[in-house]
């Protein structure tokens, strides 16, 4: 991808420390940012998934939503694609905003990861491994079919970090996964990766997929020794996912599972097209599509209990939703996954991975290292 101006570099780095909202993303296999920018006034703060139904906007909802971390939609006042008309908007943004306006004009900083500091503690893994023990437990009781387990780990950025130096790393190195950078109050400053789409289309042609399953690279090739454990758990997602569009949907096709490439790793997939009988619903169908089995478990709604009660932490956004909505022209939205949160010198990453009753300890925490070094090494 090519790069802005480094004023332009600069501004988009003010605006992660300003009250602006904004959303900077990319699509897989495109070269060209998109920028969503609400000048003024609060974003639209959403009460249910099911309120977004003949809503358009760039939406960020939590895993869980609470009063701290609520679904909020950017109302664009410009939606402005390729780095020129990014800049033109910018520009004009702070001929009334002064405080936005970069003071130095050197090159951004971009420290790489050798300079970060990184807390991973023994209490990371001692925390993981009490949460696995209470995750697999109900797994062999066969009360749950599957949970997905995540943890968090916390990064000390260098003085002069750029969000946006990570962001352009991030569309370079990742071709296939939809990159975002995104900034409100309400929200705070996420930077992710995602392979994972919950919700494209526009009037009555959809697509989702299930995705799940994980496996490194082997160097350039992509593994097919797929595990029994990998292929179930992919299969409960794909399960789940039929079973919700047939209530919205029709003339669903269905291709794979096939071995799908995101960074160094590999996922199941499996693509599902279909008619949306009703694209002023699509509020409905998120909300029964989330969270799904990739990132919650089955049955549902106990597993989506459990895991707010037994994982230790808020996920917030992570493994919620991201992107854009607009379901008469366009609409892409994406599982938040291999993301991190910025809040001033410190950011915090995530990840998880499907645990059903044969897993293993260390290799569910190997995979979720893994998953982590999607985001470290952008940085
Ligand atoms: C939960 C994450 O990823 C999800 C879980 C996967 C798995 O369990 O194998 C694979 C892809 C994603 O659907 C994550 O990246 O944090």
């Amino acid at each position: 991808m090519n790069q802005p101006s480094i004023y332009i570099h600069k501004l988009i780095d003010n605006l992660t420390r300003s009250t602006v909202n904004f959303a900077l993303y990319r699509q897989p296999w495109t070269d060209m940012p998109i920028l969503v920018l609400q000048e003024s006034g609060n974003t639209q703060i959403i009460d249910s998934l099911t309120d977004l139904n003949g809503q358009r906007g760039f939406l960020l909802a939590p895993f869980r939503r609470t009063e701290q971390h609520p679904i909020v939609l950017i109302r664009p006042t410009h939606v402005e694609h390729d780095w020129e008309a990014i800049s033109e908007t910018l520009t004009r943004l702070v001929q009334d905003r002064t405080d936005l306006i970069p003071t130095q004009t050197e090159l951004p900083f971009s420290k790489t990861a050798s300079f970060i500091t990184q807390k991973a503690s023994d209490k990371e893994w001692e925390n993981y491994r009490q949460a696995f023990e209470r995750f697999i437990a109900p797994l062999q009781q066969k009360q749950f079919q599957k949970l997905v387990l995540s943890r968090r780990t916390f990064l000390e950025l260098p003085d002069g970090f750029s969000p946006l130096t990570s962001f352009i790393n991030a569309c370079n190195n990742y071709p296939r996964m939809m990159i975002s950078l995104c900034h409100t109050p309400e929200t705070g400053t996420w930077l992710g990766s995602t392979p994972e789409i919950i919700l494209s289309g526009h009037g009555t042609q959809w697509h989702t997929v299930s995705l799940a399953g994980t496996m490194p690279m082997q160097g350039d090739i992509i593994p097919t020794d797929w595990s029994d454990k990998n292929i179930r758990e992919q299969a409960f997602v794909s399960d789940y996912i039929r079973r919700t569009i047939k209530q919205f949907g029709n003339k669903i096709t269905e291709k794979g599972p096939y071995p799908a490439r995101a960074g160094q790793l590999v996922h199941l997939k499996t693509d599902f097209n279909f008619i949306l009988k009703d694209a002023s619903q699509v509020g409905n169908i998120l909300y029964e599509l989330h969270p799904t089995p990739a990132v919650c478990g089955l049955p549902k709604n106990e597993t989506y209990e459990f895991i707010n009660e037994n994982e230790g932490y808020d996920r917030r956004y992570y493994a919620g939703i991201i992107g854009w909505l607009d379901p008469e022209e366009d609409t892409s939205l994406y599982v938040n996954l291999r993301c991190m949160n910025i809040e001033g010198k410190r950011s915090t990453l995530y990840a998880g991975g499907g645990i059903l009753s044969s897993s293993t300890l260390e290799s569910e925490w190997e995979e979720t290292r893994q998953k982590l070094n999607t985001m470290l090494s952008i940085l």
